[in-house]
């Protein structure tokens, strides 16, 4: 069954949301977001810097407050914004952060933005159809992860839900379920690589973690 379909309110803002574990942040996040944002129409990004994702083991995770340091740092000069929200919300698996922000911030729309890696396993979340029937969902390739999205249960499901990009520019058309395709020149860049590269990279960002990072959370007054 088709979730909610959404009013036509020009007021309402619109948000893109790229839930991550940003250990660290880097340019590849950026640029995906830059590119959602321009694709899609959006008003912002935010990035949801996970206290902890329930399938990655916690070794080796750096504190969520460096890692939202290091995605503060990223997103510098954009309109992306980095939120440790979940941490406030209390909330671990999406479907709960989703049900959460929506109540929150009645006056957004929201898309959820993953890269094809996260399509690939999105079977295995908490409650996944739900998630697909709460927002539109938008799907950015990514290098050696598209034919296994492909090929995953989440994408056979959602299959029957493809719309363009341009789609959601016309806000009468904001529905879920929804699945966007956004396909660009694909960025290979991943944290995994700069971990390798960069053991040391938290201790970089150490010095710069915010008195009161968990329940940090810079919104448009037009959004709250
Ligand atoms: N280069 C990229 N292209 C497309 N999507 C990306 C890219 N890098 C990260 N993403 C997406 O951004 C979100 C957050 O990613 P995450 O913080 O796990 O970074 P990562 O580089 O995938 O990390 P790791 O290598 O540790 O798994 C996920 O939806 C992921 O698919
Ligand atoms: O809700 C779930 O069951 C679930 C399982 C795995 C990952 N997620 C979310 O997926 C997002 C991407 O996580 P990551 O660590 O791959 O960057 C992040 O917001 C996680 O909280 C969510």
């Amino acid at each position: 069954m088709a979730g909610p379909r959404f009013g036509s309110d020009p007021a309402l803002k619109t948000v893109g949301l790229l839930g991550g574990s940003f250990n660290p942040a880097h340019g590849g996040h950026r640029r995906i977001s830059l590119f959602a944002l321009d694709a899609l129409g959006l008003d912002q990004v935010w990035w949801l810097v996970s206290p902890g994702n329930p399938l990655k083991p916690r070794a080796g995770m750096a504190p969520l407050s460096v890692r939202l340091a290091s995605a503060m740092d990223r997103a510098r000069g954009t309109r992306i914004v980095p939120t440790a929200i979940e941490r406030e919300l209390g909330t671990v698996y999406t479907v709960d952060t989703l049900r959460a922000l929506i109540r929150r911030y009645p006056k957004v729309r929201f898309v959820w933005l993953m890269g094809s890696d996260n399509l690939a396993q999105m079977h295995l979340w908490k409650d996944w159809r739900s998630i697909a029937r709460t927002m539109p969902i938008a799907v950015i390739a990514r290098p050696g992860y598209d034919g296994r999205a492909a090929a995953s249960p989440a994408a056979a499901w959602l299959g029957r839900y493809r719309r363009s990009a341009a789609s959601l520019k016309h806000r009468a058309g904001w529905s879920a379920p929804a699945l966007i395709q956004l396909r660009f020149d694909p960025d290979p860049r991943s944290a995994t690589a700069i971990r390798r590269a960069d053991p040391d990279w938290a201790s970089r960002f150490a010095g710069r973690v915010r008195r009161d990072p968990l329940t940090h959370h810079p919104v448009d007054p037009d959004i709250a």
